[in-house]
């Protein structure tokens, strides 16, 4: 693909500013694919699923990097570790070997015409090298940069994106594939950071690519979408993908951005740990962003923000089972792009148009969640109260270390603070451990969950906190910290680990079944009110 030559900033702005139509009277629906499904399941995502869509809209295809079984040992884990290797002047190559051996076995396994194998194996191959140059010359520097490490991630994309779109026309498909990774020019101007403007610019250089191509082409288009300050593994982080097909889909102005993964939708709580979970047919932007800080990664938060802006709803999908409705991800007060309400109401209230009766759905809370690997850290302050910049102190120090605060509460000389600490972390929390220690007494506990009850509608409900402490209190869970967030959808406690399944399905339970744990005349109340719109 060529390298478009650098735009001034004004002509960034008046890219920005032009509209794009598509030409196809259907609409474009944009597919991301994660990278699990693209390892187990390629030939449901091309038959099943592109296919069926292509008859009737037109299709733009986003995947990520193929995970053969889970993501920590995916392509991009092994990418990063390979990086890992070089930084400290190992033997990367051993790691780009068993990733080559991957990919080459799966396109001389999966794709049966022989030219479009051979070709896709030489560009696996070249891909590779190109992987492995980048290493070698970072270790000549003796440094791996923010944007090196970006490039030695894109080439994850890159090889599952070769491999979709081969397996595509493979299968009888017209599909090319696109590389992302140029889209931002070296001398993008950054000084506003991540703003509308850089979004807007983003959202229309990718789609361009997908824009240009005839009807019946199905663009596949690499998740990685190019090297921004800091890297995109900080600025984004892990699922940038999500964010990529979002952006395409503004750009696109598409009627739908469909997320597919291997659960039905959202859950009341996650299904592998909460059996009597049940699928939601709509969750708003909030409460998806929450599910997913809180430990149920359904999708990225940063993904939500320009799509809803320009009124594309977000579906979530399976690819093992394409029938299924999944669960939309839209806010219940507005309508979508040139309708006035919000879109698939649920069966039941299909008649309805108040807002009211498509949020409240009979229900105080929307789903439970849990966060695990967390470690609360307690600082008591050496002086009798907090003093000034104590607090700006603790947050600069875990900052130096990388390190993120879930919840915090605070005390006149006491801060307590949850934070998720992986593996990979631990020398930075002992570091930073060291240098609280000048403030004042810190002690650890480890091995903690964060549990989360998220809801829009929960600020209607008085006594909802109540109730799921006290579910946590009959069924004997020491409660370590408590939090309600300011915007009142999210009420979190930090519990010992080994009492995380407990938690999750007692607070399932009593809140997500049945009358919720509310009194009936609660629930009657919601009926009568439901019951008499309906013949408004
Ligand atoms: N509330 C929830 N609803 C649906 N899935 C959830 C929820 N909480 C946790 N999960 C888990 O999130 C996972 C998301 O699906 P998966 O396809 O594995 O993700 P990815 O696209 O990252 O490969 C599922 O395995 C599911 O068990
Ligand atoms: N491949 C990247 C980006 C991504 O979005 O992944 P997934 O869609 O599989 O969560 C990662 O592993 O983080």
């Amino acid at each position: 693909m060529s390298v478009s030559p650098p735009l001034s900033a004004k002509s960034y702005n008046s890219i920005v500013d032009l509209r794009f139509t598509a030409s196809k009277p259907q609409g474009w629906v944009v597919q991301k694919f994660g990278g699990t499904s693209v390892g187990k399941f390629p030939e449901n995502i091309v038959d099943d699923i592109v296919s069926v869509f292509s008859k009737t809209n037109r299709v733009a295809v986003v995947c990520s990097a193929r995970s053969s079984q889970t993501k920590s040992e995916g392509t991009t884990s092994r990418l990063l570790k390979a990086a890992d290797i070089a930084a400290e002047s190992g033997d990367f190559q051993y790691m780009l070997d068993v990733i080559e051996d991957d990919h080459v076995k799966n396109a001389e396994a999966r794709v049966k015409n022989k030219t479009i194998q051979q070709k896709l194996v030489a560009d696996t191959k070249r891909e590779i090298a190109h992987a492995a140059e980048l290493l070698r010359a970072c270790q000549v520097i003796g440094e791996i940069s923010a944007r090196s490490l970006d490039s030695v991630m894109s080439i994850g994309e890159k090889l599952s994106c070769l491999f979709m779109a081969a397996l595509m026309n493979d299968h009888g498909l017209k599909a090319v594939y696109i590389d992302l990774s140029d889209v931002i020019p070296l001398d993008y101007d950054f000084t506003n950071g991540f703003d509308d403007n850089f979004y807007k610019f983003l959202s229309q250089q990718l789609s361009s690519r997908a824009l240009a191509l005839s009807e019946d082409t199905v663009p596949v288009l690499t998740g990685y979408f190019g090297t921004v300050p800091g890297g995109l593994l900080n600025g984004v982080g892990r699922g940038y993908t999500d964010l990529c097909a979002a952006l395409v889909a503004v750009g696109v102005q598409a009627d739908e951005l469909q997320v597919w993964k291997e659960v039905d939708g959202i859950f009341t709580a996650d299904p592998r740990k909460v059996p009597t979970a049940r699928l939601l047919d709509s969750v708003t932007p909030e409460e998806a962003a929450e599910l997913t800080y809180y430990g149920s990664e359904v999708i990225h938060p940063f993904t939500m923000e320009q799509v809803i802006k320009a009124k594309i709803p977000i579906r979530i999908k399976n690819v093992v089972n394409p029938k299924g409705s999944g669960t939309i991800i839209f806010p219940d007060n507005v309508g979508r792009r040139g309708e006035e309400t919000p879109p698939h109401p649920p069966e039941a209230y299909e008649t309805l148009s108040s807002s009211f009766v498509l949020s409240h759905k009979k229900r105080s809370a929307t789903a439970i969640t849990a966060k695990q690997d967390i470690v609360v850290i307690n600082i008591h302050s050496n002086k009798k109260t907090l003093s000034h910049g104590f607090l700006a102190h603790i947050f600069t120090t875990l900052d130096n270390f990388k390190l993120v605060v879930d919840l915090i509460s605070t005390s006149e000389v006491h801060v307590s603070m949850a934070l998720q600490i992986s593996q990979d972390q631990e020398l930075q929390l002992k570091n930073a451990l060291k240098d609280l220690r000048r403030m004042g007494t810190v002690d650890i506990t480890r091995n903690m969950t964060i549990i989360s009850l998220v809801g829009k509608q929960m600020v209607n409900f008085i006594g909802i906190a109540g109730n799921m402490f006290k579910v946590l209190a009959d069924n004997r869970i020491n409660i370590e910290m408590i939090s309600q967030g300011a915007n009142e959808i999210n009420i979190s406690a930090v519990i010992n680990e080994k009492d995380t399944i407990r938690a999750l399905q007692s607070i399932h339970a009593k809140l997500l079944e049945g009358t919720f744990g509310f009194d009936d005349h609660v629930e009657s109340a919601v009926d009568l009110r439901l019951e008499s719109l309906k013949f408004q």
